[in-house]
């Protein structure tokens, strides 16, 4: 009987370079120790269970190890030394090794039962943690990783140790009792034949450590080349409307191709290389049966042994030799689940937002007064964007923030809401300091309406509710009505339970805005942050907007990224802001008086609206 097959069964050789697993290099774990106490907490609760899965790895294992000594005993049973056949000791035999097959399977089954269920709920779990992790890490923290590396964590990372866990645990108990009980069956049988068997193990050493060093280099390119691969992939689909704008295609299937091709090449060495391992495998180990066999031979000639144990050593010391180069495989399987998981423990390190202090009170009935006081802050400590800004609105007030591009308006926003903290200062709310309130009761008081509407897949209906999750099926149509979406809304197939599509890109951006001011109504919120769309949308749909922003505006506190020079008029104070600090602040009328940095604006950019108006 053959020891324990691992799943990944096309995977051979030292670096684990074939099958689906071989075309990634393995990637090494930083911490291992580290690592795999972690990762022992996941397993920790699965105790019981994964001492089970060691019994019946010991009972199967012990049950293959019958095996070939009953072989021996059958040869030797079978042969009486003049040419007649013993039936009944053969058939006994048999009978015995029929039950010793049937038991195996029957372990081995169960093993693996028990292990797909330890797996998949370790897996369950990490998977949890992350995906709870996620939201509450920073807003920052997503500034620097991107979309597709965090994926990249939850699905591939996740999956690899998954893999880790149902393959190798099992195989790596499996292997060890067989090389074990192997070598002490192998010491009982003939110390002579084990002492001969041993000769090739050096030679095995040597050349998979050759091969490897080769064949480490090559798939560290290609894994390399496969990074670029995706990240040409990834961003010729997200943007192929300028690709498609700009005639870009060919340019682009060249490059693919050009990075292709290196792929595929370096691809090719590697699994040359990688090939060569099992087959040199099989020559040392063959050559190591031939010693095994004439040696055996001899002693036998001499009546030293007999025949039916050479047939035993024999199939032991195959029993020895295979799982010994699995096991070089299944480490390599086990470094890089373990390197998954140490990526995915690196997120879980990450330092979330900073916690609510123990003391924090509900922010509530807030009526809108908001005073920036000293207010310093920069994405990069070391570079402020905003330094020292003071201003005060008060409740019900709305205000314009205008300024040149990347001035810092949206900035102060998101201090408003702490999605980022400030450096420096204070920022108070009805003359509370936000920071001495949870964030969540702080994010309760903010409606937003930004310019780019992130509508969920599902249907409107729901994309609505997300303003006020407890809100009734009269409620959203109310609010809707208000925002004047309930006109384009009726007219969609199903209405209100109309599913759109994924970031409900199939409306219009005009239409998205309007449902975006329905969310914002119905969740009722003391202040407001308007981020107005610099594209523009048809005028009556444009005239609908500004209607119910209008009605939203109504008695709050509204901090409005302008665009628009009707909004920008009727603030009641408009705040210009340039190179992270308040130039000016004031009603239109004033500020175009002063003739400053507003009327230099204004003149800039809304003089041709005027001349065509
Ligand atoms: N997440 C971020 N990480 C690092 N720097 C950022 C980040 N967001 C904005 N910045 C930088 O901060 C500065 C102010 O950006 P901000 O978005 O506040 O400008 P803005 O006035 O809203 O511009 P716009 O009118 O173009 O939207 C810019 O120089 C920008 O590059």
């Amino acid at each position: 009987m053959e020891p324990r097959q691992s799943g990944n069964k096309g995977v051979t050789g030292i670096s684990g370079l074939r099958g689906p697993r071989s075309v990634m290099p393995v990637i090494k774990p930083k911490n291992l120790k580290e690592t795999l106490n972690r990762l022992w907490s996941y397993f920790r609760s699965e105790k019981k269970l994964l001492f089970i899965v060691f019994l019946l790895i010991l009972i199967s294992s012990g049950l293959g190890l019958l095996v070939p000594y009953f072989i021996g005993k059958a040869i030797d049973t079978m042969y009486l030394g003049k040419m007649a056949v013993n039936f009944k000791g053969l058939g006994i035999i048999i009978g015995i090794l029929t039950v010793v097959y049937i038991m195996d399977s029957l372990m081995s089954f169960l093993q693996d039962w028990i292990m797909a269920g330890i797996s998949q709920r370790i897996v369950f779990n990490l998977r949890e943690t992350l995906f709870a992790k996620l939201q509450n890490l920073p807003i920052s923290f997503f500034d620097v990783h991107t979309h597709g590396e965090i994926m990249s964590r939850l699905s591939n990372d996740i999956d690899n140790v998954s893999t880790t866990i149902s393959q190798s645990t099992v195989q790596l108990m499996s292997s060890a009792i067989n090389i074990l009980g192997s070598f002490i069956m192998m010491l009982i049988l003939s110390r002579i034949l084990t002492i001969a068997s041993m000769v090739t193990i050096p030679m095995v050493l040597l050349m998979t450590r050759n091969v490897a060093k080769r064949t480490k280099v090559l798939f560290k390119e290609q894994q390399s080349i496969l990074g670029n691969l995706n990240g040409h992939i990834e961003e010729s689909i997200s943007g192929i409307q300028v690709v498609k704008a700009f005639n870009n295609e060919d340019k682009v299937i060249e490059k693919f191709h050009d990075i292709n091709s290196g792929l595929c090449e370096v691809g090719i060495k590697a699994q040359i290389w990688s090939g060569y391992i099992m087959p040199l495998m099989n020559v040392i180990n063959n050559i190591g049966f031939g010693v095994v066999a004439v040696l055996g031979g001899i002693l036998a000639v001499k009546d030293m042994i007999t025949v039916g144990v050479i047939a035993s050593f024999l199939s032991y010391s195959r029993q020895f030799s295979r799982p010994l180069n699995e096991l070089a495989n299944t480490f390599n399987t086990i470094q890089s689940g373990l390197a998954g998981a140490e990526r995915v423990f690196e997120i879980l390190d990450e330092e979330e937002e900073i916690e609510d202090l123990k003391d924090a009170r509900e922010l509530e009935n807030v009526k809108g007064e908001v005073v920036f006081n000293k207010v310093t802050f920069g994405y990069n400590p070391d570079f402020p964007i905003l330094e020292h800004i003071s201003f005060k609105v008060e409740a019900g007030s709305n205000i314009a923030l205008v300024g040149p591009t990347g001035a810092g308006k949206t900035t102060i926003v998101n201090l408003l809401t702490r999605f980022y903290e400030i450096t420096e200062g204070e920022i108070l709310i009805d003359g509370k300091d936000i920071r001495e309130y949870s964030r969540d009761s702080l994010r309760k008081c903010f409606g937003m309406v930004l310019q780019d509407t992130y509508l969920f897949s599902g249907t409107v209906k729901e994309n609505i509710r997300y303003g006020r999750l407890e809100a009734s099926d009269e409620e959203i149509e109310r609010a809707a009505t208000m925002a004047r979406a309930d006109e384009f809304i009726k007219k969609m197939p199903k209405g209100y339970d109309t599913v759109l599509g994924e970031g409900g890109l199939n409306l219009s951006q005009g239409e998205r805005q309007l449902l975006a001011i329905s969310r914002a109504i119905l969740a009722n919120p003391s202040i407001l942050i308007l981020d107005e769309a610099t594209s523009s949308v048809d005028t009556r749909t444009e005239f609908k907007i500004q209607e119910a922003m209008v009605k939203l505006m109504k008695n709050r506190t509204t901090f409005i990224i302008a665009h628009r020079l009707s909004t920008i008029k009727d603030a009641d104070i408009i705040m210009v802001i340039d190179g992270g600090k308040i130039v000016e602040s004031g009603s239109h009328n004033e500020l175009m008086i002063k003739r400053g940095a507003y009327y230099r604006l204004y003149k800039s950019q809304f003089m041709n609206v005027i001349i065509e108006n």
